[in-house]
């Protein structure tokens, strides 16, 4: 048997919930924003990397999260007294690395999904919600669900204090656009999460809690102009945007385009910026395109939201 899944893309955080809210996107074109990992039987485990962003990434198997992945799957089979067998892996990488796009989450959902599906689905989906989790806190030194989650479930998703729920599906403005401007520089999550504060003030945390309280109670209500107008971020974007250089002239410039909200994409570079109708997208789009991106790896995608997530794809 041999399987392939793509995860797709995510915006960590949204701005207004840090660590406990993420939403899946996906390019309007067509475009797979994400990675896939294929699982197929063979006489010794192997993993094979391939992809636009595969130069990115360390060259030892050992280095790579997906066979981190592997192990960590197998021995959760091993756990459930089912037989392991020996596979060979292939990660096609076409998510930067570093980017804000949920890379590391992407990569992660793809391995694990795919060998679920390999064994036909010995593990439940929250146990594999918890070996995601997992995975991400080793990468990033802290463990945080909110790219994982909408990455392996679609959709935008909540993360609630309950091991046994960890997440939420939350009513999303589907007719909505999302313009995803990654400027081909790298940030590394682990870094953008150590210069954060240790500590918040009493305004600050008030600021947080009304402002994402609000947005979630106006995504029920599906009222979008409150639910974009709270799209603001008291935790991390102070302290990150120094880290993107143009980040605050570009969403300046977006907002004069008609942007709904901006922020930054989980901890960077990549900026998100939301707009009513496609034409102001493409607009925006190019206007980044010319304007914010630093480098030839740089790209910006016109997105809906992805309300699917990981998927088998042929
Ligand atoms: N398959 C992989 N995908 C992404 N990162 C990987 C992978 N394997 C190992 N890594 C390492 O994990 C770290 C991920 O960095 P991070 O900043 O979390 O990426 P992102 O923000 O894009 O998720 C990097 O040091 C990268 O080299
Ligand atoms: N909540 C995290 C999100 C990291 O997203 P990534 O796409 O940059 O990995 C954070 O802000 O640290």
């Amino acid at each position: 048997m041999k399987v392939s899944v793509f995860a797709p893309a995510s915006i960590g955080n949204v701005s207004v919930g840090f660590d406990v809210l993420g939403l899946a996107v996906t390019p309007v074109d067509g475009t797979l924003l994400g990675d896939v990992v294929t699982v197929e039987e063979s006489q010794i485990d192997t993993l094979d990397v391939v992809g636009e962003f595969a130069d990115k990434l360390p060259k030892e198997k050992e280095q790579n999260i997906v066979w981190h992945c592997l192990l960590l799957f197998n021995a959760a089979l091993k756990a459930q007294a089912v037989e392991v067998k020996t596979v060979a892996l292939s990660l096609d990488k076409k998510m930067p690395v570093g980017s804000g796009l949920g890379s590391s989450a992407c990569s992660v959902v793809a391995a694990l999904v795919a060998l679920n599906e390999f064994y036909q689905k010995p593990l439940s989906s929250e146990h594999l919600l918890k070996l995601m989790g997992e995975m991400e806190a080793n990468i990033s030194g802290s463990l945080h669900y909110d790219n994982v989650a909408p990455c392996f479930l679609g959709g935008l998703q909540l993360m609630v204090p309950d091991e046994q729920v960890i997440t939420r599906d939350i009513p999303l403005f589907s007719d909505c656009y999302y313009v995803m401007a990654y400027p081909g520089i790298t940030v590394n999550t682990k870094a953008a999460r150590e210069i954060l504060p240790s500590q918040y003030s009493r305004e600050q945390l008030i600021a947080f809690g009304q402002n994402l309280a609000t947005f979630i109670d106006a995504s029920y209500r599906q009222d979008k102009a409150m639910a974009f107008a709270m799209i603001k971020d008291v935790v991390a974007e102070p302290y990150r945007k120094s880290l993107l250089p143009g980040f605050e002239q570009a969403k300046q410039a977006v907002s004069k385009l008609g942007s709904l909200a901006a922020g930054i994409s989980g901890s960077g570079p990549t900026m998100f910026s939301v707009y009513e109708t496609l034409e102001q997208a493409e607009t925006a789009a190019t206007w980044l395109k010319q304007n914010y991106l630093q480098s030839d790896q740089g790209f910006v995608h016109v997105c809906k939201a992805d309300e699917v997530g990981a998927r088998i794809i042929d």
